[in-house]
């Protein structure tokens, strides 16, 4: 058996036809979505993602506010920045891209980006959110993943899901997402003894571990649906995911391949975050009890 392709690249293209719809119907409200990029330094990967994501906001008609900073800005300078931007109406969605140089702390600077603008998911409360199955913005790859499995027509409940990797961005929303939807889920990570064990029991497999060739084809079980989410760029350049694909190809029914698969969809989830908080902002805005709120402010843990 050779498995079908889940195509990142088509799914996006369809979705973000649809996306320019909904910023038309924005448009006769008077408000154009806004999403802020910021990019703390000039890391070459990271100028590739926030490149993709001013694409794809000029694409369907987003504005964007690139917001480019030396990689030794004062971490208070990084705050102060995302200040301004909470407090800017034309800004519906605020994102900081990881990873920050080493003297700032992520989660200081990701808890300052107001709730209702955080269109990555990765302040406190949405993560929170994201345990009791109630969260306002998905985290985009988990969200992208999520709708890839869905054009397979596969009902994930009560499957074998197993999740290999468990970072904050992708492995443990990831886990949480399917969760939610009733998989039985197994999070895999660096310190799991016989990974194979587990996998070769996974009615999906998603691989999150930025370790190429991770996965071969003696680790997945006949007829699963491999969802690669790695993206390792080789030293000739080549860009390539966690999975032996040629190999495991043969014996997955789906599969993702990288590129085009999983990563496309991170940034066409951004865009589809930025247009909700967008309308909701316009909802609120409408409401005849409209207050506005925001949540409490999360003050780092001292430990
Ligand atoms: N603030 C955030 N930082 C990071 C996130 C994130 O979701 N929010 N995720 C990753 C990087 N990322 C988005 O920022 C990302 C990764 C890959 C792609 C993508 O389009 N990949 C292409 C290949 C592109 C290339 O490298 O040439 C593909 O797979 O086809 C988009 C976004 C870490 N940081």
């Amino acid at each position: 058996m050779t498995a079908r392709i889940i195509d990142g690249k088509a799914l996006s293209k369809t979705l973000r036809e649809g996306f320019k719809t909904r910023v038309a119907q924005l448009g006769t409200q008077g408000v154009q979505p806004g999403l802020a990029v910021i990019l703390v330094g000039d890391n070459p990967a990271s100028r590739v993602y926030v490149g993709n994501k001013v694409k794809a906001c000029e694409e369907v008609g987003v504005r964007s506010f690139h917001v480019g900073l030396a990689a030794d800005t004062p971490e208070a300078e990084v705050l102060a920045t995302i200040a301004r931007l909470n407090a800017d109406p034309a800004v519906h969605g605020i994102l900081i891209q990881l990873p920050l140089p080493a003297h700032i702390d992520p989660r200081r600077v990701l808890e300052a980006i107001s709730v209702n603008k955080d269109v990555d998911g990765f302040h406190l409360y949405n993560v929170g959110g994201l345990v009791v199955g109630n969260t306002i913005f998905p985290p985009c790859t988990p969200y992208g993943v999520q709708l890839l499995l869905d054009t397979t027509g596969t009902d994930v409940t009560g499957k074998n899901v197993v999740v290999v990797g468990a970072s904050n961005i992708v492995g443990k929303p990831m886990a949480l997402m399917l969760l939610q939807r009733e998989a039985t889920v197994t999070i895999c990570h660096a310190k799991t003894r016989d990974l194979a064990q587990h996998t070769i029991l996974a009615d999906i497999l998603i691989v999150a571990a930025g370790k190429p060739g991770l996965i071969v084809p003696q680790m997945v079980k006949q007829g699963a649906i491999v969802i690669d989410v790695g993206i390792n760029r080789l030293p000739d350049g080549k860009i390539v995911g966690d999975v032996d694909f040629d190999g495991v190809k043969e014996k997955a029914s789906w599969i993702t391949p990288v590129p085009g698969g999983v990563g496309p969809m991170t940034v066409t989830m951004l865009i589809e975050n930025t247009l909700r908080s967008a309308e909701r902002a316009l909802r609120m805005r409408q409401a005849d009890d409209y207050q506005d709120w925001e949540a409490p402010v999360i003050h780092p843990v001292v430990t």
